[in-house]
Parts: structure tokens; C-alpha cells; sequence
């Protein structure tokens, strides 16, 4: 098992997505997100900082609410009316009431003095009117007394109502002040009393709010100092690649076979219009000959951020190192190296541990041009709205099941991907011989309520254009038989680019793109046998032994996608049986050599095996031991083992003796995949329309 990628099974796209937001619900579940919120202080406050940032915290009201002090809502005069409610009103004499107003309208008297100007923005102190006209005031005058007050200032204490300065008739000489009969000489009259647009303790916003520009305006009113918002993911985005033009200044003559990088600025805006929850990170360019520069590069990324898309070198060129440096040199773990898809086959997902004990998800993008902008779209957006938002809040869909991959099953199903249409195609397309094709796609919404879609044109990977105001990805399953053609007319499923429909994003549970069909049976093969044992390999024959075995015509086909020969170790086998279940196999068929004295062997191995099992069958076994019997008697003497691997979708591992294989096999085909299907959780199986 090399880490070269043509070994790794193309896995089905929608089994891509899946590992990647398990992988990405397992990081949060474990609280492997460092710093998940940012608090910003008031000091440090701009607007363009939160706007669109998601609160982390509800935000308070701080004391006394807001307004913060009593303030005027009109342009006019403050006064002291009868009936003030706070208790400070032992000054009698300077109340004024709706008789005296009546009295001094019939007789033309002032009914205030007016000693001071207030206006907006004032402090308490603010003395406005000098100080040797107050002095003369209050000597020649009993009246009580008024201030000029201007709408939004503050009203002083002394003072309960405004009367706006439309009811009030002012002496020549501004001293002396009538206020009009009509004016409404109740208490807070024209006065927002502190606290009255927002009570102090109450909640502005509420935690998990996006900040809309009304909410920045509320933060401001609230008096906090600090605001505590969701971080948003650091995704950082490296092109690779001697290829790229560094220098577009440089002469045509020493720029020949350069071109530009496009890939980077794609993403990088591409992750702008992602909204809050991404803040891209431009990491540049490096070469893709030099293995220690890249793997530094990387390094550096890693801990700089918390999801990075490199582009370029993840084929099989000899400048494809990518994946070396990603798994050899950085330590990471490899999820897929393929995927069933054009463009992007070669899409690498990738989890690296960093210091701290925090792991980083790694996308290695393919360098062309409409195969990263795709697997950005398809693969990196859920991963990251995912990583932002933390686990979903399901609303007690989710069950907590004993064992932890049962539910991290469970919580992928609730995590959201791309909205999804069935549509009709405007044309026949041909279909791509070997893989699923995602098709660029226009959309056309019909009358009756359905759509029809066109094709961009020309799908070559490395044609930007064929992505030039495409909506969709039309999902074209690969030519089989006959079927050598998409006709017009024919309906398919269709992922959304863009939300110009309106459509919200799928959750895994519901979509159709994520919907199991009655596919080949994908499996993995393992043959081991004890050290120095000096016999053949036998995986060739056995695996076509094998794929006849489990296949039948109304169970559809098997197919052996990956396979190997371990000598001895059975250790190493745990971690192939990990890998093949990541690779969405559905069966591992594990078979020991079984000359002359290997009884012990093939125990050792099948007691081994027994362990990393849940839900052992052994009323499969002993089927499937009489099944070989009846091909070999010999094969009665060995030990079968039938069990459930839970990791992910769930592998059936089946361990028997290297004879009566097929026997043994086709004698519980059936069983096993009903077995599979019931251990996975489903009830029915799903077949194709
Ligand atoms: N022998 C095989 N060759 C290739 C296979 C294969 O299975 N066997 N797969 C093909 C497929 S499919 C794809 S897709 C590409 C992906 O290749 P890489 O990821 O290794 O990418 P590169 O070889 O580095 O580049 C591919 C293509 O894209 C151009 N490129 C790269 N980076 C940028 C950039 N930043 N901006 C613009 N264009 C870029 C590069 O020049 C190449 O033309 O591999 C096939 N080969
Ligand atoms: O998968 Mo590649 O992306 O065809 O061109």
C-alpha cells in the first residue's frame, strides 16, 4: 500500500463530502477549534470589523439603559410642573401649573425667568447665560424659573417637563419667558426619560445574531466595552507550481511557458463572498520542486490557519508532491486521494496535526483551474460554514449513540451542503466514459414551476469559461452499456453554485445527491499469511473468486477496489481495515494461507480480527463455513469470522481460510448485504429509479 494516488479508489462524491464533514464534526466535537471567539474592545470598534461578524455572546444593556440621562425631545423651554413622581419635589414654589399659565395669558406676565442654555451635548455644569444676569434675576424676580433646552440635551434634574418653543412667548431682552395655556404641563412631558429606548439588563442582541448595521448602531447605544463574536475561519489558500507567472512585468521573451495564477485570486474571492464566516489568507506561491520548501510553506500555513486549499501538483507528475508533504513530511492523515468526478479527480483531503494538539483540515485542490473552483464549491464551503457554526443544533434530531462514530454519523446527517434541483437537460450531452461528471450548467426557470438546464460548453478541466456564469452542476452518472449519452429531455439532479433560486442549502439527511443507490459492492481484499511462508500469492485468483462470489443479479455487483498482502503483522491490517472503510468499501474480506499446520495462524488472526468487531454474526459464520466446507471439506477445519466494522458508513469484514472461498461467499451473500443494510441502520434498500 504506496501513497501513490493511482492506489487509492476514486471514492463517489457525495462519500467525499461526508468524510469531510465528519472530519470537520470530529475536530469540533473534540474541541480541537482553537480560539472559536474573538472579542473585540470598544476601543478597537469599526464598523466594518463586526458588521456581518456572528455575536458569540448576547449583548447587554448596561446601567442606567439608554438614553443615559433625561433628554429633551423638542427645541423649547425646561420647567418644573406639579406632580413630579421622583420625590424631589420640595421646592414648591417653583412648580408651575395649567392656572397659572391660564392667569398670565389674561394679564400678558411672564410666568419664568429664564437662567441658563442647554444644549445637546451639554454636561451638567454647562452655564450658558452669564453669570451677572442670573445675579440680577434672581434679586429683581420671584418667577420660577426656565431653561432654553434644544432637542436631545440633557434635562437638568431641577427640571421635569419641556414645553416646546412653539408655546412659549419669550421677552424681547430673552429673560423672561410665557408659556402658553395650551401647553401640556403634565410630569416627563417631551422628556425621554433615561433608560427608555433600552432598559438597562435588558439583551440588545441576542447571541448567534449576525451584526446588520441596526446591530452595530445598538452595540454603540449598549455602553459595552467588549463584544464577543464568533472567529471566523482563517482559510488560506496556496498555489503550487513552477508554472506561474511571479513577475507580470517581466519580458514576453523570459516568461514563455508561464502562465498566470489564477487559481489563488479565484479562491480568494470566491471565499469573500462566503460572508462571515471565512477570513481568506493569501499565502502566495510556492515551487513544486522542493519538497523541503513546500513542506515549510505548509508548516507555516498550518499554524496560521485553520483550513487550507492548496492547488496544483496532487496527480501523478513527477512534480506532484503535494501529497508527500502533506502526509510524509507534515504527518498528516489522508481521508481520499480520489474522487469519482470530472473535473477534480485527483482532490486530496487531508487532516495535519499542529502544535497544541489542534488539527488542521487540508483540501490539496487539482491545479486546474475549473476543477479547484468546483471542489472549493462542493467540498470546502460545507467544511467551513460546518467549522463556523459549530455542530448543528438539531432539535433533538440527533441521537447520542454509545459508540462515538454512531454519532458523529448521526450529526453529519444534519449538516448542511449545497441546495439541490432535478431539472431537465435542453440538449443531449455525452457522457464521460469512466467518471461522474459534474456538469457547468445554466438554468432556466420554466413556467410550470420546473427548470431546464444548459450546458456552458466545452467541460475541459483547465476551460475557466466553461464555468462563465454558471449556476449548476449538473450530476451525469458515466456512460454505461448503451447508455453512451444524457438526452434531452431527461431529468437529472442538479447542484446549486449560487443562491440566485432562492434555494437553501440541503441537509445530508434529505439530499438526493447524498441518497445510497443500489451501487456495485465496493470491495477490499486482504490476504495474510505468516512470515517466511513460502507460497505464491493468490490475491489475483482469490479477488475474481471473490467478486463472483458477492455478485448476483438482483444484489447488484462486486467489485474488489483495493487490496493487499500483509505477512505477519496483523497490527498493520487495523489501519488498512480504517482506510478501507474511509474508502465507503462495503466489504473486507480478510483470507489466511492454511498449509499443513497453520491452524494456530489462521486463529490468531480471526481472534484478532474478533476484537475491532461490533455486532459479530455468527450464525453467518458457521453459514459461510458450511458454504466452503461443501467447495473443500479441508475448509471446515478453519475459523470464519462475520462481523460489523462501525466506522463510517460501516464495513462487513468477513475472515475465512484461503480454500472454499467462493463457497463459503456465495453461501451468505444475501445475508451479508441484508446484514450490512441493517447494521448501517436501514431498513429498506435503496434501488435505482
Ligand atoms: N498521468 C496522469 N496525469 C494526470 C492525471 C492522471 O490521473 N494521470 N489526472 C489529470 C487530472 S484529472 C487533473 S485534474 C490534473 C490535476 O493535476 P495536478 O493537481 O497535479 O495539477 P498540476 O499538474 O499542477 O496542474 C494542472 C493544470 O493546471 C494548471 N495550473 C496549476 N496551478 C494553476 C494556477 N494556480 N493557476 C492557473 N493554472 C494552474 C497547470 O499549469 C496545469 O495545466 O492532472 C491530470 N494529469
Ligand atoms: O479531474 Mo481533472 O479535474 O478532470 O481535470
Amino acid at each position: 500500500m504506496g501513497q501513490d494516488s493511482s492506489t487509492h479508489p476514486m471514492v463517489p462524491v457525495p462519500e467525499a463530502i461526508r468524510m469531510v464533514m465528519e472530519e470537520t464534526v470530529r475536530l469540533l466535537w473534540n474541541d480541537q477549534k482553537p480560539n472559536p471567539t474573538t472579542t473585540l474592545s470598544s476601543s478597537s470598534f469599526s464598523w466594518s470589523m463586526l458588521l456581518n461578524s456572528v455575536l458569540a455572546e448576547d449583548v447587554m444593556m448596561k446601567e442606567p439603559g439608554y438614553p443615559d440621562y433625561n433628554a429633551s425631545i423638542m427645541d423649547g423651554y425646561a420647567i418644573r410642573v406639579v406632580g413630579r413622581s421622583d420625590g424631589n419635589n420640595n421646592d414648591q414654589d417653583t412648580e408651575f401649573t395649567a392656572d397659572q399659565a391660564e392667569t398670565a395669558a389674561k394679564q400678558s406676565s411672564w410666568t419664568h425667568r429664564i437662567v441658563n442654555k442647554v444644549y445637546a451635548g451639554d454636561g451638567e455644569s454647562t452655564k450658558r447665560l452669564e453669570q451677572g444676569r442670573q445675579d440680577d434675576e434672581q434679586q429683581s424676580s420671584s418667577l420660577p424659573t426656565a431653561v432654553y433646552i434644544t432637542t436631545g440635551a440633557m434635562v437638568p434634574d431641577t427640571y421635569n417637563c419641556v414645553v416646546p418653543i412653539e408655546e412659549c412667548h419669550v421677552s424681547e431682552d430673552s429673560k423672561h419667558l410665557r408659556i402658553a395655556p395650551s401647553a401640556d404641563l403634565k410630569p416627563q412631558t417631551w422628556i425621554r426619560p433615561m433608560g427608555c429606548d433600552i432598559p438597562p439588563g435588558s439583551v440588545v442582541l441576542a447571541k448567534g445574531q449576525t451584526i446588520d448595521p441596526v446591530a452595530i448602531g445598538l452595540i454603540l447605544q449598549s455602553g459595552v466595552e467588549t463584544v464577543t463574536v464568533k472567529r471566523r475561519t482563517r482559510v488560506g489558500v496556496l498555489s503550487t507550481g513552477n508554472e506561474l507567472l511571479l513577475d507580470p512585468s517581466l519580458p514576453k521573451s523570459e516568461t514563455k511557458g508561464k502562465i498566470p495564477d489564477v487559481n489563488r485570486p479565484i479562491l480568494l474571492s470566491l471565499l469573500s463572498t462566503y460572508g462571515s464566516c471565512c477570513e481568506p489568507v493569501d499565502l502566495g506561491t510556492v515551487r513544486d520542486d522542493n519538497v523541503d520548501a513546500m513542506t515549510k510553506t505548509v508548516l507555516h500555513a498550518l499554524e496560521n490557519c485553520d483550513v487550507v486549499i492548496t492547488t496544483g501538483g496532487v496527480s501523478m507528475g513527477e512534480t506532484d508532491i503535494v501529497q508527500h508533504v502533506l502526509v510524509d513530511k507534515c504527518g498528516g492523515t489522508l481521508h481520499f486521494g480520489r474522487m469519482n468526478m470530472k473535473p477534480g479527480k485527483p482532490t486530496t483531503f487531508v487532516t495535519v496535526p499542529v502544535t497544541d494538539g489542534f488539527k488542521k483540515l487540508v483540501f490539496a485542490l487539482p491545479g486546474n483551474p475549473v476543477s479547484a473552483t468546483v471542489c472549493t464549491q462542493l467540498l470546502v464551503k460545507p467544511c467551513i460554514d460546518l467549522y463556523f457554526q459549530g455542530i448543528p443544533d438539531s432539535q433533538g434530531r440527533i441521537k447520542i449513540a454509545k459508540d462515538e462514530t454512531q454519532t458523529m454519523q448521526e450529526i453529519v446527517q444534519e449538516t448542511c451542503v449545497h441546495p439541490e434541483i432535478m431539472a431537465k437537460i435542453a440538449h443531449d450531452i455525452v457522457l464521460d466514459k469512466k467518471r461522474y461528471e459534474y456538469h457547468r450548467v445554466q438554468i432556466e426557470s420554466m413556467e410550470d414551476g420546473t427548470y431546464q438546464v444548459v450546458s456552458t460548453g466545452v467541460q475541459r478541466s483547465s476551460r475557466l469559461m466553461s464555468l462563465r456564469n454558471a449556476e449548476g452542476l449538473l450530476v451525469l452518472p458515466p456512460a454505461q452499456g448503451d447508455k453512451t449519452k444524457a438526452l434531452k429531455g431527461e431529468q437529472y439532479l442538479v447542484l446549486l453554485l449560487n443562491n440566485t433560486l432562492g434555494k437553501s442549502p440541503m441537509r445530508i439527511r434529505d439530499s438526493v445527491h447524498f441518497k445510497k443507490k443500489a451501487r456495485q459492492m465496493q470491495v477490499a481484499v486482504v490476504e495474510v499469511l505468516p512470515t517466511g511462508f513460502k507460497q505464491a500469492s493468490k490475491l489475483e485468483e482469490t479477488c475474481s473468486k471473490i467478486e463472483d462470489a458477492l455478485s448476483g443479479s438482483n444484489s447488484g455487483n462486486a467489485r474488489v477496489v483495493s487490496r493487499a498482502t500483509f505477512e505477519e503483522s496483523i497490527d498493520k491490517l487495523y489501519p488498512f481495515i480504517v482506510q478501507s472503510r474511509r474508502d465507503a468499501v462495503d466489504f473486507i474480506v480478510v483470507y489466511c494461507f492454511t498449509s499443513e499446520g497453520q491452524f494456530q495462524y489462521n486463529l490468531s488472526v480471526a481472534n484478532t480480527l474478533n476484537k475491532h468487531l461490533t455486532k459479530c454474526a455468527t450464525s453467518l459464520a458457521l453459514q459461510a463455513r458450511q458454504g466452503g466446507a461443501s467447495e473443500d471439506p479441508k475448509a471446515a477445519l478453519f475459523e470464519v469470522v462475520v462481523g460489523y466494522v462501525p466506522e463510517g458508513d460501516g464495513s462487513m469484514l468477513i475472515c475465512l481460510p484461503d480454500t472454499g472461498v467462493q463457497g463459503a461467499l456465495s453461501n451468505v451473500r444475501g445475508l451479508l448485504k441484508h446484514g450490512l443494510n441493517l447494521a448501517r441502520g436501514k431498513v429498506h434498500n435503496h434501488h435505482h429509479k
